[in-house]
């Protein structure tokens, strides 16, 4: 049995980030870029004016100042060249100001009339210019750790750049195996039930910005489990869950070998999630998650996780908060217990952990409805309401 930080170490060994491909803009949200993009161009592009007003030179910026109106500059028009003295240019926002230009006015403090405007006393203090390259220049780089945001889309779209280099996004295949599953929608037999994991890993699989492949259901035999793994070809990761334990008829984990899975570990003093695996399979990095519902959610949580984020070329190990409970906990046996938790606040905005009084691991409801895994370490003691715990929010 490991330490559940040493898996982590080991699961994440056994992956590596992914090659790039390139991918329209448009298609690149949660994405993560492979490579920094560079800006084709200044932003703004030219000295812009903020604001729908009148564009006034350096010399004619006096309170009060009387100026003749030239013409008009909207949006998109390019200035015919400096002010001449002694007049001012009406300007919208989003336009090119003509070279020169000390500031825009707006135009609810200008007294304009008949093709003449007189300048406020005093002037106010704004330029309302937004000045050639101020948001970037030509050249300027950018490439965020993490998947790409709606406003980082936007960023590399006004770099003008219509397409980006990212990571592959991992294709993974999602096994689950035992007699007793049918898939949901199905009439189980009487002592059958509907294998949840698939589709839970594979939400979580696709949140995570990998792409799941849902293998079908394998039997507690060899030959199945073979026939099934054999659809996993061309996949980045096989993830699978149950037949990990200990029973006669958990196959995976007893007939590793004869399956072509090289273990690397097979045990993680934790709960839920004691009977976790991981290794490869020809060649293929493998994390096999026990066949409890809870187990298998909260080890995909832990490990899964931080692998596809790994593949992607992101860092994301799960770092935990520190809260204080509202109710009590009992003392901890050796493995280190990971908790559901209700969190909320209280009045100073601490944040304050309930763990559900049941945590037995085939409860998914209690799953659905936690917000945070409270960590209580192996042999932690009994602690009272208020002490003070580490949490992962869900
Ligand atoms: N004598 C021992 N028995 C068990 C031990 C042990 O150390 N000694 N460990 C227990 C722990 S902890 C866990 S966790 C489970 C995990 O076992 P497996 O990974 O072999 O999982 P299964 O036996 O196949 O299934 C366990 C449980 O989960 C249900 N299940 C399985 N797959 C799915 C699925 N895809 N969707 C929904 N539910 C699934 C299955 O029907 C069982 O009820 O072993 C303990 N036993
Ligand atoms: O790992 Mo098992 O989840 O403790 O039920």
């Amino acid at each position: 049995m490991i330490e559940v930080e040493e898996a982590l170490a080991r699961v994440l060994a056994l992956v590596a980030p992914l090659g790039a491909e390139t991918v329209a803009l448009r298609d690149a949200l949660g994405r993560v870029l492979a490579a920094p993009v560079t800006a084709r161009a200044d932003q703004p592009p030219f000295a812009a004016s903020a604001m729908d007003g009148y564009a006034v030179a350096a010399p004619d910026l006096r309170p009060g100042a009387r100026l003749a109106l030239g013409p008009e500059i909207p949006a998109g028009a390019t200035p015919s060249g400096p002010l001449p003295p002694g007049t001012a240019a009406r300007v919208f926002t989003g336009a090119a100001v003509p070279p020169g230009t000390a500031a825009v006015i707006i135009q609810e403090v200008v007294c304009a009339q008949a093709g003449t405007i007189t300048l406020p006393d005093p002037l106010p203090r704004e330029t309302h210019i937004r000045p050639q390259g101020q948001d970037f220049a030509q050249g300027d780089s950018f490439q965020p750790a993490r998947p790409l945001r709606p406003a980082d889309l936007g960023l590399i779209a006004a770099m003008n750049l219509a397409e980006v280099s990212v990571h592959r996004r991992p294709e993974v295949a999602i096994l689950s195996s035992g007699d007793e599953l049918v898939w949901p929608g199905e009439d189980p037999g009487p002592a059958q039930i509907v294998a949840s994991n698939s589709l839970a890993l594979a939400g979580m699989v696709t949140a995570a910005g990998g792409v799941p492949r849902m293998l079908p259901l394998a039997r507690d035999s060899v030959e199945s489990l073979s026939d099934v793994l054999a659809l996993s070809a061309g996949c980045d990761l096989i993830v699978s869950s149950g037949g990990a334990s200990v029973g006669a008829h958990d196959v995976l984990a007893r007939h590793a070998a004869e399956l072509g899975l090289e273990l690397d570990f097979a045990r993680v003093a934790m709960r839920p999630g004691k009977p976790l695996m991981a290794g490869r399979r020809h060649g293929v990095p493998m994390l096999g998650l026990p066949g409890n519902p809870v187990s298998a959610l909260v080890t995909a949580t832990l490990f899964l996780r931080p692998m596809l984020a790994r593949m992607q070329g992101l860092e994301a190990r799960p770092r935990p908060d520190r809260g204080v409970l509202g109710a009590p906990l009992p003392a901890n046996g050796p493995r280190r217990h990971y908790l559901r938790a209700t969190l909320a606040r209280d009045a100073q905005g601490q944040p304050v952990l309930t763990p559900f009084a049941h945590q037995d691991a085939g409860r998914q409801r209690l799953l659905a409805e936690a917000d945070a895994l409270v960590i209580q370490p192996a042999n932690g003691p009994a602690l009272p309401t208020g002490a003070e715990v580490d949490f992962l929010p869900l």
